[in-house]
């Protein structure tokens, strides 16, 4: 964990980004239902726009040689849509796709395995590709810049390596965290791009798209309620989506305006910046206990009774991207911004403090 890199909500504390509404790691219900939004061909893919025109013009440079087309390394937080430019890749390219994950590769055997079966100009999208073992990395590099992979059979002094060609292919590596890669992987990627957060507008034309394809009738603020609550995050819009269509077929006519949409997040507990009962928790702590801090991690972690690595890994990630919290060197510090959030008023600039408040004063 980078606890500089508010996009790292990755190796988050087991299971409890998963559970949140508002987690970006895709839960069972996602992967069932991701296949049938997924856009299949980069025309369909919203938003990233010079991402999309870099891969496009390195596609149809492929397309027009007749080659397969170079290594594309994509990095980004969970849920911005790697492992569907993977497949677009693929669609684009008329190849097949093959997909795997670093943490499955967990030996060069495996690897091997996996690249002596790809046909030729096949897509091999391998996610997670910081967390593959390090002799499987290092197949790779040979793999990657020659086609060619050495087989080591036997052990000890009788090992031979056994040269084993390979038909050309294309790595498309996905990983959270591109700085951790090590240099001469990163150096064999013809194409590397960072996917960003999406903007509200673009998490609002995902939202329309999702709604006409799960046939559901939205409106323009209805979309644009749901996208502001959805942290930049497509597969956390399109969740939440779903959400709000329960209550809307329950609650009303199956219709999503704006006025359902934040009736429907309400009771999910998901807020107007997209902050959930933990952030909210988090920040109030901070603003209401102990005055905007700076307080240190275990205490505030101790006031909220959270461990530790929940409120540092699941809660501040995001709270640090919105510049709701800051991380200091003397401990966590709320900003304007998250006094304004909460409707509170700093001390001393005001009549009501969060202290004030609290202790009824
Ligand atoms: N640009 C986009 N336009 C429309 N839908 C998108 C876009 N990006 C992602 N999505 C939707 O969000 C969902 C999640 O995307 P995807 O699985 O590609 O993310 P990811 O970055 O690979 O996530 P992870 O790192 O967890 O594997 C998909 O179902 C897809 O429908």
């Amino acid at each position: 964990m980078n606890w500089d890199d508010p996009t790292d909500e990755t190796t988050a504390a087991p299971g409890a980004a998963d559970e949140r509404l508002v987690g970006a790691v895709a839960d069972g219900e996602d992967q069932a239902v991701e296949a049938a939004l997924r856009p299949k061909d980069l025309g369909e893919f919203i938003g990233q726009e010079k991402v999309r025109e870099q891969l496009d013009l390195v596609l149809r440079a492929a397309r027009a040689r007749g080659a397969t087309a170079d290594h594309v390394l994509l990095s980004g937080a969970p849920g911005l849509g790697k492992t569907t430019l993977s497949m677009i890749i693929a669609a684009e390219m008329g190849a097949p796709i093959r997909i795997t994950s670093g943490p499955a590769i967990q030996h060069a055997g495996d690897l091997a395995a996996i690249l002596s079966s790809l046909q030729e100009g096949e897509v091999l999208f391998l996610d997670e590709i910081h967390r593959m073992s390090r002799p499987a990395e290092e197949m790779l590099y040979m793999a990657m810049e020659d086609f060619r992979v050495d087989v080591i059979v036997g052990k000890g002094p009788g090992a031979t390596a056994i040269p084993l060609e390979l038909p050309p292919f294309t790595l498309v590596g996905a990983t959270t965290r591109a700085g951790l890669l090590p240099p001469p992987l990163r150096d064999r990627f013809g194409f590397t791009a960072h996917m960003e957060f999406y903007e509200p507008a673009e998490l609002q034309r995902v939202i329309h798209r999702s709604a006409s394809l799960l046939d559901v009738e939205i409106d323009t603020d209805g979309a644009a309620e749901i996208a502001g609550r959805s942290r930049g995050t497509p597969r956390i819009a399109n969740r939440l989506l779903r959400r709000v269509r329960d209550y809307a077929q329950v609650k009303a006519d199956g219709v999503i305006d704006r006025e359902i949409a934040g009736a429907a997040l309400g009771v999910y507990e998901v807020d107007s910046r997209g902050l959930d009962r933990l952030d909210r928790a988090v920040l109030e702590a901070l603003l209401k206990l102990f005055g905007g801090g700076p307080v240190g991690l275990s205490t505030l972690a101790v006031a909220v009774g959270e461990e530790r690595e929940t409120v540092e890994e699941v809660a501040e990630p995001f709270l640090v991207r919105e510049g709701l919290l800051a991380r200091t060197p003397r401990g966590r510090v709320a900003t304007p911004a998250a006094w304004s959030h909460l409707g509170l008023t700093p001390p001393g600039q005001g009549t009501r403090s969060g202290q004030q408040d609290l202790f009824g004063t």
